[in-house]
């Protein structure tokens, strides 16, 4: 078995925002907004069975914000994850195109999306399609969609 440990950075270290950001086409403004915007979200979690909360933030090519959150249900598997929460509200709103998505958790690792968010991304979003992931801590990981969970 193959264990690839996911490379994290520190979104207070400027060096490494900025690499990251260089890397996917985002400015650091953006990163930060990003970043924010999913730890708000986070707060509007629904998740009274796992008490996982996670937070999503979609950046539109516009420039526009989106967020997500969980959203659970007594039956599990009719609940939803952040990022397809927050895909939704956006495709509703009318955005089509999409610069990055960021999702964050209380972990102290950072996570990635499901195999089912990643499907549902890549219905709207291509293989290049920049995921953040940030922990608790605010560091985080960077992956495009092509290559989470590969
Ligand atoms: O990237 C992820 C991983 C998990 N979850 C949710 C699903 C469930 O509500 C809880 C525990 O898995 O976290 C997300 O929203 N996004
Ligand atoms: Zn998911």
């Amino acid at each position: 078995m193959e264990s690839s440990a996911v490379q994290t950075y520190s979104s207070t270290n400027a060096a490494q925002v900025e690499a990251a950001c260089a890397l996917h086409g985002l400015t650091q403004d953006e990163f930060r907004v990003l970043h924010r915007e999913s730890v708000a979200a986070k707060e509007l979690a629904y998740c009274p069975y796992s008490k996982f909360q996670v937070g999503a933030a979609l950046l539109t090519r516009l420039g526009k914000y989106i967020a997500g959150a969980n959203m659970e249900n007594a039956s599990y598997p009719v609940g939803t994850c952040a990022e397809r929460v927050a895909l939704a509200r956006a495709h509703m709103d009318g955005h089509r195109d999409f610069k990055a998505i960021a999702v964050v958790t209380n972990s102290t690792l950072p996570a990635s999306p499901c195999g089912m968010c990643r499907q549902f991304m890549r219905e709207f979003c291509d293989l290049s399609f920049p995921v953040l992931m940030f922990d608790a801590n605010g560091d985080f990981a960077v992956m495009k969609l092509g290559e989470v969970g590969a």
